[in-house]
């Protein structure tokens, strides 16, 4: 037991250690991250945890392990002690069975020397009392030290109710750190004690009981236990109780002999009967002793059935049991709960199984914890980057777009003063037409304010005259400018409309790009005022504007040239002469010029103003990103992987922890980066491939836990290969080059093998269309694969293709412009390091060729060249696979579309499936013609 149990304490703090460390890199990381960010931060990481997830993961690792031994009696605690230290620490004696003894908490730790000593509960205070331990060496606890004093003057003394013995063992069990808490029987808070010791640690709580029934006061022990730590789990024993014996019978060992002194205050005859007895019955030659840790009399005690049931349902009554358990026997660590063992017999393996699964489940929800932190982290890292690629992409684009829209509006609009005068002459006489009618009637109507007319409404002076004119004057064009006008606007307006809003919103995006550059974002924001107010065309005649002085000119001249031969009456008719004459004599050719003279001059000025902000905007940017570019190769060549590589080994970790370590055996496969085994089983998987790759440095740790990532986060999807998990195997290499596992499903054959031992042309097709599939699916996850080749495609049993081996495989955003991929199947641009998706279709169309040609030979221009750096050159200059004589018209065109050299040219994959699917169905209908065909022939020419 005890070997077995220091080995799950040892695993546990093995794999709190771990995870610490993991914890301390984390955290370095993430100060890094920030410290990075904080000194120029646009697209801004947070990498970092929740207050509550931090002190979670540290909740769950940095506490050792602790038994914390709890029950109805000291008795059954004392068994039960015995047998977890498989060594008679506590004195199995008469005096034990007393349940009106008031006895000590222990505590036992490790050291290297035994020892002893009494300190207070919850302190490190120590008290001075002499304990008998200190007279004599011991290997049983001396029984006067376990018992607080029973003076009646100290019984209410606080320090002895919560003085604590203190015993250090050399122990194996405790070696890791861990500690064993005996609790007190009889009185006292005992619940507030436990709470406080399983606060300190992991808690594997054990209730030792012995009766047939839990009294009352256990009951309500458990119960306020259970209210004060409602996360502990707890592990119910049955300690068999044991036979009668006889008073006679009764010798006390010299181990407790000390503890023989008090025999005379026992008084319940049944009890030292029974002890007695049991004495006897084993020939310990009248010695009150026995091995509790072996147990061999109490092994052969039958336990009452009657007995187990009454502690179940009470136990299941208080909640701590469930009818049907959850978890029981299995390694399912995520529904813990209580357990009940009545068979004593097996205390020593379940006890086992119940620590394992609650160290177990504490070292799982840390790392669980951490990786949900670690992916967060990433995600959002990969998120940034795309964001940035997109601003470096997308920002230049807007300005050109901004620019470009802005000249096209400006010379919309110009067009339409210079060109269109005529339309605005329409304008304007439409209408004056239109409004004739009523503006006279309005004249006609209108009623002269500040002037005295006499009744019959002669005028007497020029004065009067000048200023009656004057008001139907201001009537007629106040009416007629703000109709023109407003006309005018109408009609500029859908223009402008349909330019200032895209205009305006594609402005706001820059100045929210450049939004950190408090002055650029000023610059934005006078930009898009001015280009709200530019063409917002205020042609509202007013008076004193230039072209009303012209009509108010006209008006006078027209006013004097007026014969006065007696002085005008202001009738009705005088008042809609005067504004008919007014309105006749308007030049719409002066008007419709002075208009446009007035809005080209305004367009030209707001277009320059506009033209040099737009160039102090362009320049700020070009700045800016040239900054967003060094922080983007930062995000994906350091931080990204970093957190990447830390995500892998909590998962690794996580994956182990469940799973356990693949059982691989013989080799399948082996790639330029590592080795393929095979394996029966993994987290229900079967059978499984293991891919074991040895990362030789830092890079390749780093690329290998991105790719991890990025395979691991897409959805599962038929025609890509699916990671099922990951482990670390520290050990590999004698601890000196850890290798990571990458666990998948396990396929026939690749591609490559299956096209040399021979593949149909139907079937071939299938899997083109297949691997298309594949592809279109990883792109619309935003992927690119960057390594599609006859032997990243997995065959099942249905010869149905799957894509594996996501090794290059990145979001764009991510990719550096690396050269990666295998020579024959690179496409040129790969070798500028510009290059985006399309390399995926390049390959295809490689690949598109060895199907077609149903063999694994090289293309023979390729085998022409010698090296790779001469292929290469060879492909860079348009050389291509030939045709071959089985190809048809169809296939041929399909492949050289795929490996066009501008990758612009290239098909949709979505065209290419179903070019494929077209081409699929001809040699359907084909091969049935043929066999039709065959059938039909006699039988000697089959
Ligand atoms: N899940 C699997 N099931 C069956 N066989 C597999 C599986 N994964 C890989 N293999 C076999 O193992 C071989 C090696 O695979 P691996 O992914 O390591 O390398 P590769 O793709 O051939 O080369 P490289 O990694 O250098 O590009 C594959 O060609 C395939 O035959």
């Amino acid at each position: 037991m005890v070997s077995n149990f220091s080995e799950i304490l040892a695993t546990f703090v093995h794999d709190t250690k771990r995870i610490r460390e993991i914890l301390g890199d984390t955290r370095k990381c993430f100060k890094e991250i920030n410290s990075y960010e904080s000194e120029d931060s646009n697209q801004s990481l947070h990498a970092q945890f929740s207050v509550c997830e931090e002190l979670e993961i540290e909740k769950f690792i940095t506490n050792p392990p602790g038994i914390i031994l709890f029950g109805q009696s000291f008795y059954s605690k004392a068994v039960i002690a015995n047998r977890i230290l498989e060594q008679t620490l506590f004195p199995i004696d008469s005096i034990c069975l007393e349940n009106d003894r008031k006895w000590r908490m222990v505590e036992i730790t490790y050291s290297k020397d035994s020892g002893i000593g009494l300190g207070l509960a919850g302190t490190s205070l120590e008290l001075a009392n002499h304990l008998t331990a200190y007279d004599q060496p011991w290997q049983t606890l001396p029984i006067q030290d376990l018992l607080i004093s029973h003076e009646k003057d100290e019984e209410d003394d606080e320090c002895s109710l919560l003085s604590l013995l203190e015993v250090q063992l050399n122990h194996t069990l405790l070696k890791n750190g861990a500690v064993l808490t005996v609790s007190q029987t009889g009185y006292g808070t005992v619940s507030e004690h436990l709470e406080k010791c399983a606060s300190k640690c992991v808690p594997i709580a054990v209730y030792a009981f012995s009766e047939s029934f839990l009294s009352l006061k256990d009951l309500e022990e458990l119960e306020q236990f259970r209210k004060l730590s409602p996360e502990t789990h707890i592990f119910f024993v049955r300690v068999p109780k044991l036979p009668v014996i006889n008073d006679a019978d009764l010798n006390p060992s010299s181990s407790s002999s000390d503890a023989s002194s008090n025999k005379t205050e026992l008084d319940t005859t049944s009890t030292r009967s029974t002890i007695c007895s049991l004495a006897s019955s084993k020939k310990t030659g009248g010695m009150f002793k026995f091995s509790p840790f072996s147990l061999p009399e109490m092994e052969e005690l039958p336990v009452l059935e009657e007995d187990s049931k009454c502690v179940f349902h009470q136990l299941l009554e208080l909640g701590f049991l469930t009818a049907v358990p959850n978890s029981n026997g299995k390694n399912d660590y995520t529904q813990l709960e209580s357990e009940l063992c009545e068979n004593f017999d097996s205390f020593k393996t379940n006890i086992s199984k119940f620590s394992k699964r609650i160290l177990t489940s504490h070292v799982l929800k840390a790392t669980t914890l951490l990786n949900v932190v670690h992916n967060r982290c990433l995600q959002a890292i990969i998120d940034t980057a795309f964001d940035m690629a997109r601003d470096v992409m997308v920002t230049p684009k807007r300005l050109e777009y901004v620019k470009s829209q802005e000249d096209n509006l400006y010379k919309n609009l110009y067009s339409i003063t210079v060109r269109n005068q005529d339309d605005i002459k329409a304008i304007i006489c439409d209408t004056l037409d239109m409004l004739r009618d009523s503006l006279l009637e309005r004249a006609e109507m209108y009623e002269f304010m500040g002037i005295d007319l006499p009744e019959g409404g002669e005028i007497t002076s020029a004065r009067d005259l000048k200023q009656c004119t004057g008001q139907i004057e201001e009537l007629v064009l106040g009416n007629l400018n703000a109709a023109i006008s407003g006309k005018l606007l109408d009609s500029i307006n859908i223009l402008r409309n349909s330019y200032t809003g895209v205009l305006q919103r594609t402005l706001q995006c820059l100045e929210e790009a450049n939004k950190e550059n408090i002055e650029s974002s000023r610059t934005t924001t006078a930009l898009s005022e001015i280009l709200t107010a530019a063409y917002q065309v205020d042609i509202t005649v007013k008076p004193g504007s230039s072209f009303l002085r012209v009509l108010l000119e006209k008006m006078k001249q027209l006013i004097q040239s007026m014969p006065w031969k007696s002085p005008p009456t202001v009738t009705k008719e005088w008042k809609r002469k005067v504004a008919s004459d007014m309105l006749s004599s308007l030049n719409e050719n002066r008007l419709a010029k002075t208009i446009c003279n007035q809005i080209q001059s305004r367009l030209k000025n707001s277009h320059h103003t506009f033209s040099a902000a737009l160039r102090q905007l362009e320049f700020k940017h070009s700045g800016r990103l040239i900054k967003t570019e060094d922080r983007r190769v930062k995000v994906r060549k350091v931080f990204a992987p970093k957190v990447a590589r830390l995500a892998l080994e909590s998962v690794s970790m996580k994956d182990f922890i469940v799973y356990g370590m693949p059982n691989y055996t013989k080799e399948i496969g082996r790639g330029q980066y590592g080795v393929v085994y095979a394996c029966e089983n993994w987290a229900g998987t079967s059978p499984c491939a293991v891919k074991s790759v040895v990362p030789p440095d830092d890079r390749h740790w780093n690329d290998l836990a991105l790719e991890f990532y990025y395979t691991k986060s897409i959805p599962e999807h038929d025609r890509v290969v699916g990671l099922k998990g990951s482990v670390i195997d520290y050990n590999y290499g004698n601890g000196s080059s850890p290798a990571v596992l990458l666990i998948m499903p396990k396929y026939e054959r690749d591609l490559h093998a299956a096209i040399k031992t021979g593949l149909d042309w139907l079937n071939r097709l299938r899997v083109a269309i297949d691997v298309v599939q594949g592809i279109r699916y990883l792109h619309s996850r935003g992927l690119v694969h960057r390594d599609i080749k006859l032997k990243n495609v997995l065959l099942d049993k249905l010869n149905r293709g799957k894509l594996t081996d996501l090794g290059f495989c990145k979001p764009e955003a991510m990719m550096s412009g690396s050269i990666v991929g295998t020579p024959i199947h690179m496409a040129p641009e790969l070798f500028n390091g510009q290059y985006d998706n399309t390399v995926d279709v390049y390959a295809f169309g490689i690949l598109f060729w060895y199907l077609c040609s149903g063999s694994v030979k090289l293309p023979f221009s390729y085998d022409q060249c010698s090296t790779k750096d001469t292929l290469w050159r060879a492909v860079k200059h348009g050389t291509r696979p030939e045709r071959l004589p089985q190809f048809d018209e169809d296939c041929w065109e399909l492949m050289k579309s795929c490996w066009h050299g501008n990758s612009s040219k290239r098909p949709l994959l979505g065209n290419v499936e179903t070019k494929l699917n077209e081409i699929r169905e001809k040699a359907l209908l084909l091969s049935k013609d043929v066999n039709a065909r065959s059938s039909k022939r006699p039988n000697r020419l089959k």
